[in-house]
């Protein structure tokens, strides 16, 4: 078993962390950091479980400690999910102490020798932790990308194959993505809002980074252009997405393509029987219906139209974040470099 732990464990994607890990069969949960609050105190009592999956309750007598590189000396992988401010120098802190990093945070994802991956894309950009590895120490940082990126790269995924330049995409993204404290009723409860800070720069520059090619050393991004336009609606979890693409191909043959789409993985204990589920009904993809086929690591796509213009959703907290980090650490442990 690999010792393992979490860094921002009592938060929204912490806990997702926490509910991934606490019965794996590769990584024994160990260790669970969170913020000086909550430091010292058992995990039961401090956390406030507010997932729609059992609390484990194996986990409640674990003693949170501060996240600090000290605390972290049993640990050979961390999760992190910690804000992107406090995870910025920290997470290059504990990965300089020789301990992988998976990570959730936005810090370092466009870093040149940090791989930004999904496993069923761009597996072979892993091969930047050796370019990382070059400059001495054996820890590494490899990270997840943003929620919305991962659902749109997934949704596009099966059409490498087809020649196409210019991607445009319009998201409806649920209020867990803003954390637990993050977005007030007052600002969401019967409303839209067309501004999430950030967002469409991140999705316009790491699906380039995710769909780019690595040679070796460096990762070269993808020759195609994507415009996006980001919106918080009054959801709870599972960002949708409307997406535009210049693929000249019929319909037919794009649904064949999404049909027969296969991920490369096999045996990774999270890695979902679909990667991409395909849906000819109508009114599908829906939040409340979809976002937990796959045990939440499911992208499902829709309403697939000449243009060609289509419809995906997965889940922000899962897919799009702890279930998106659990996946790499999976991979990476898989490809022996742990
Ligand atoms: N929610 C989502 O869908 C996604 C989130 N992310 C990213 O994941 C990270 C976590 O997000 P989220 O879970 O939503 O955030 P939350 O605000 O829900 O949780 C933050 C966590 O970090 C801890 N923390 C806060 N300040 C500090 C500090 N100074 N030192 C150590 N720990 C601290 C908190 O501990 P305490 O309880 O003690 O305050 C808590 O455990 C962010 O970087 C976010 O951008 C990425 C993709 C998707
Ligand atoms: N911005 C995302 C969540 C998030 O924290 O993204 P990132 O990890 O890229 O900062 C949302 O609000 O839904």
């Amino acid at each position: 078993m690999i010792n393992v732990g979490v860094l921002g464990a009592t938060g929204a994607v912490g806990q997702r962390f926490v509910q991934l890990l606490a019965d794996h069969p590769w990584f024994h949960l160990q260790t669970l950091t969170a913020s000086e609050r909550s430091a010292g105190k058992p995990y039961g009592n401090v956390v406030n479980w507010r997932l729609d999956a059992p609390y484990p309750d194996n986990v409640s007598d674990i003693v949170v400690t501060p996240t600090t590189v000290e605390s972290l000396k049993d640990c050979d992988l961390v999760f992190s999910a910690l804000p992107a401010d406090v995870a910025t120098s920290l997470e290059k802190e504990i990965a300089g102490a020789g301990i992988a990093v998976c990570s959730n945070a936005r810090s370092h994802r466009m870093d040149p020798d940090v791989p930004l991956v999904i496993p069923e894309v761009n597996p072979d950009h892993l091969g930047l932790i050796d370019v990382q590895r070059d400059r001495g120490s054996e820890g590494f940082i490899v990270t997840n990308p943003n929620c919305s990126t991962i659902v749109l790269v997934l949704a596009l995924a099966p059409l490498r194959s087809f020649e196409f330049h210019d991607v445009r995409a319009a998201t409806m993204q649920a209020i867990s993505g803003g954390g637990f404290a993050g977005v007030p009723a007052m600002d969401i409860y019967d409303n839209v809002v067309p501004y999430i800070g950030g967002e469409e720069e991140k999705m316009e520059s790491e699906t380039l980074k995710i769909m780019g090619e690595f040679n070796g050393s460096e990762v070269i991004p993808a020759p195609f252009k994507v415009s996006t336009s980001c919106h918080r609606v009054p959801v709870i979890d599972g960002h949708t997405i409307a997406v535009w693409v210049d693929v000249k191909e019929p319909v037919a043959e794009v649904k064949k393509a999404y049909a027969n789409f296969k991920s490369p993985l096999s045996n990774l204990p999270l890695q979902p029987e679909k990667a991409v589920e395909l849906f000819d009904q109508s009114d599908r993809p829906q939040p409340r219906l979809d976002r937990n086929r796959g045990r939440g690591m499911t992208v499902s796509v829709g309403r697939i139209r000449e243009g060609l213009r289509f419809v995906a959703l997965g889940h922000n907290t899962i897919r799009g974040a702890a279930g998106a980090s659990v996946l790499n650490a999976e991979l990476i442990y898989s490809r022996k470099y742990l």
